[in-house]
């Protein structure tokens, strides 16, 4: 599918690389409550990061605060190099050098479309002749360059959002900061814009921070996503090893990755409920025994015949699902029992036994301290 924006365009000569972004100590409270807790973060020229955690966790804060909306309690953050928050030091939002997109567009109705693009040029003290031109191209950028002279108010939420990130982006601002920029528009709009983002993140060479609560737009965006929660930053790393490796079982949940089967692990041997007992046929010396949960991700099982298989399960449920029948199997006895989840390529009828095989080195055993993290 071709790009509505215009990439070729963004890769000029005169396109700023992206400013790094360093955040050490970062501490804010509001009153007696903690809301963010010893952040620390250090992102390349370049590097888009996704703040993703669920809502009131603390990321529109950090965002605030790199933003220069808010003033931190401790710690100190530097952009481009420069340090603009640190005790004794503040840096106020306009000379940070940031492109903003907010999650209401927050666009002036009583502006064009031109003339809300053209504001940050003219805060800036570019003459009228250069304005129309950077103007022009920040349109073309984001597929709206036959838009200059309507209003706001006249385009479709999509279109209005576009706007917002033209203007983010007119004065090429080293780095760029996003408020849950498509929690307004779509889930078709939302997918399309959230592809195109990426993309003109990319040519533009802009450094990014994206917050958001959905974790499909952090990991399609970011090149690493910081998973937070109650203030802190429970682990940062790319989608692939967040996907692959989740370091507690609150990442796994909030990711939504797979199952987490309660269990008791010793020498080889997971106890799993309802009496099922699965013996690692190459045990890693490092995991810990005692209990914990074992971390089944999805797509990591595969039929086999009940009498060779180590788990045996009956069929609970199935639901169509992206081209095949996402299956829950259910194991183990009565309420002591536990469900997998299994991407089947027929249906089957409920209740029919099943015998799965997992992807050994795809399990990991979240102990009792993982759990707790
Ligand atoms: N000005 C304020 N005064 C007091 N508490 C605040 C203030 N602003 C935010 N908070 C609290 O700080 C916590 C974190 O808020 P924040 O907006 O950063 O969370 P969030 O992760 O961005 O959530 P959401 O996705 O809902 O926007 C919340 O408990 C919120 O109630």
């Amino acid at each position: 599918m071709r790009s509505i924006f215009s990439i070729d365009s963004a890769l000029t000569p005169d396109t700023p690389r992206g400013a790094p972004i360093a955040v050490t100590g970062l501490t804010h409270r509001f009153g007696a409550a903690t809301i963010l807790d010893d952040i620390n973060l250090n992102l390349a020229p370049g590097h888009v990061l996704a703040l993703l955690g669920p809502s009131g966790c603390g990321k529109s804060t950090l965002l605030k605060l790199l933003a220069g909306l808010l003033e931190p309690t401790a710690g100190n953050i530097s952009l481009g190099g420069q340090t603009v928050a640190a005790k004794g030091v503040f840096v106020p939002p306009e000379r940070r050098g940031l492109g903003m997109v907010f999650q209401d567009y927050a666009l002036w109705p009583h502006m064009s479309v031109g003339q809300n693009v053209a504001f940050p040029l003219a805060m800036r003290g570019v003459a009228a002749s250069d304005r129309k031109r950077r103007v022009l191209r920040a349109l073309d950028r984001v597929g709206l360059a036959a838009f200059a002279d309507r209003s706001p108010g006249d385009l479709s939420g999509g279109q209005q959002q576009r706007v917002a990130l033209a203007r983010a982006i007119v004065a090429e601002p080293g780095i760029l900061l996003f408020d849950e920029p498509m929690s307004n528009l779509d889930r078709e709009l939302r997918e399309t814009l959230c592809t195109e983002i990426s993309e003109l993140l990319r040519a533009m060479g802009s450094t990014a921070v994206y917050v958001t609560h959905d974790h499909e737009e952090a990991l399609t965006i970011a090149d690493t996503v910081a998973v937070m929660g109650q203030g802190r930053i429970r682990q940062h790393d790319e989608p692939d090893v967040l996907i692959a490796d989740p370091r507690s079982v609150y990442v796994a949940e909030f990711l939504r990755l797979g199952a987490l089967v309660p269990g008791h692990y010793a020498d080889g041997v997971w106890s799993l409920p309802g009496g099922t007992q699965l013996l690692h046929p190459a045990p890693v010396a490092s995991e810990r025994a005692g209990t914990g949960r074992l971390f089944v991700p999805h797509n990591a099982l595969r039929p086999v015949a009940p009498e060779l298989a180590p788990l045996v399960g009956h069929v609970h449920a199935q639901r169509y699902q992206g081209g095949v029948y996402a299956t829950t199997v259910r194991l183990g006895d009565g309420i002591e029992g536990f469900d997998l989840g299994w991407s089947a390529d027929r249906r089957l009828p409920l209740g029919e036994r099943v015998g799965l095989v997992p992807d050994w080195h795809r399990l990991r055993w979240l102990d009792a301290s993982a759990v707790h993290a």
